[in-house]
């Protein structure tokens, strides 16, 4: 896949951590440029272009050179404002946004918590369990006994049967996580995913991270939420104008974040 190299061999040429944990994802000095068709502005009433240098082609450089090592059991925090970089860096270590320059080295590929893509509004939550599932790979046999779990979770024993596109976002959403959630995944990236729903349900799937991490899974977690990145995350990237500003403990990142915006 374009980006994205799952190799374990590359990755034993990284350091383990000082208390001997695994590197699992090794983001190598990464670049990504997107390249976009800019419309330029025109004159005000002449109808020509104001500046001829916005129009035609441009690159933005949404990442200029992120490197940093992942380890077996993370909950990593992904903070930084709006345009930042944060979901292009996630979009890269998927392998869904090739970086121009650098590498992404992975144990094995990461999985963007979401099945949204997979799943169609016009059927049942039900039949949408069966299509997320077999998004993730999951055989019917095993969807059928996961199935009682993942409507229990998203408490929709009720709605189960209707259509999807009659949910509320909030409905949606806990039905998207916890189809997504019902797998163990070794590395798993939630982009803001417990932003919806309300503040019970995000506590459950808080809950439902920790546990993720807890059987040797590696958690990126994106938000806004500084809650959320407090009470989940065992370290915290800060991305600033496509560089990494910061990488450390929770508290200290979060303060030093939340005193630039000052
Ligand atoms: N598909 C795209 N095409 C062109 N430019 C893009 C594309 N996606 C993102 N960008 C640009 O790259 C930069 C980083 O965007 P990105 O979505 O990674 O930021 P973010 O930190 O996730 O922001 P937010 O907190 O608002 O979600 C921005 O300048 C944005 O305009």
């Amino acid at each position: 896949m374009a980006g994205l190299t799952e190799t374990g061999d590359k990755l034993n040429e990284f350091m383990p951590s000082e208390d001997g944990r695994k590197p699992v994802v090794v983001v190598d000095n990464v670049h990504v440029e997107y390249r976009v068709h800019a419309a330029g502005r025109k004159a005000p009433g002449t109808g020509r272009s104001l500046l001829n240098r916005t129009r035609g082609l441009r690159t933005v450089h949404a990442l200029k050179g992120v490197s940093f090592m992942a380890y077996e059991n993370e909950s990593i925090g992904v903070i930084g404002s709006n345009g930042s970089g944060k979901s292009t860096l996630m979009r890269a270590l998927v392998g869904l946004t090739p970086p121009s320059q650098g590498a992404v080295y992975a144990a094995s590929r990461p999985n963007m918590l979401g099945v949204g893509a997979a799943l169609i509004p016009e059927l049942s939550g039900e039949k949408n369990i069966m299509l997320g599932g077999l998004a993730l790979g999951f055989g019917k046999a095993e969807i059928d006994e996961l199935r009682d779990d993942i409507v229990a979770f998203a408490e929709l024993e009720e709605f189960i049967d209707l259509p999807m596109r009659t949910y509320s976002s909030g409905m949606q959403a806990r039905l998207k996580f916890a189809i997504a959630a019902s797998k163990q995944h070794e590395i798993l990236i939630v982009d803001e995913a417990l932003a919806v729903g309300d503040q019970r349900f995000r506590q459950r799937s808080e809950a439902r991270i920790r546990e993720i991490r807890e059987n040797a899974g590696t958690v990126f977690l994106v938000s806004h939420s500084m809650k959320s990145i407090l009470d989940t995350c065992s370290r915290v990237i800060w991305i600033n104008k496509g560089v990494l500003q910061m990488d450390g403990e929770p508290k200290e990142v979060v303060a030093a974040y939340r005193d630039s915006r000052k």
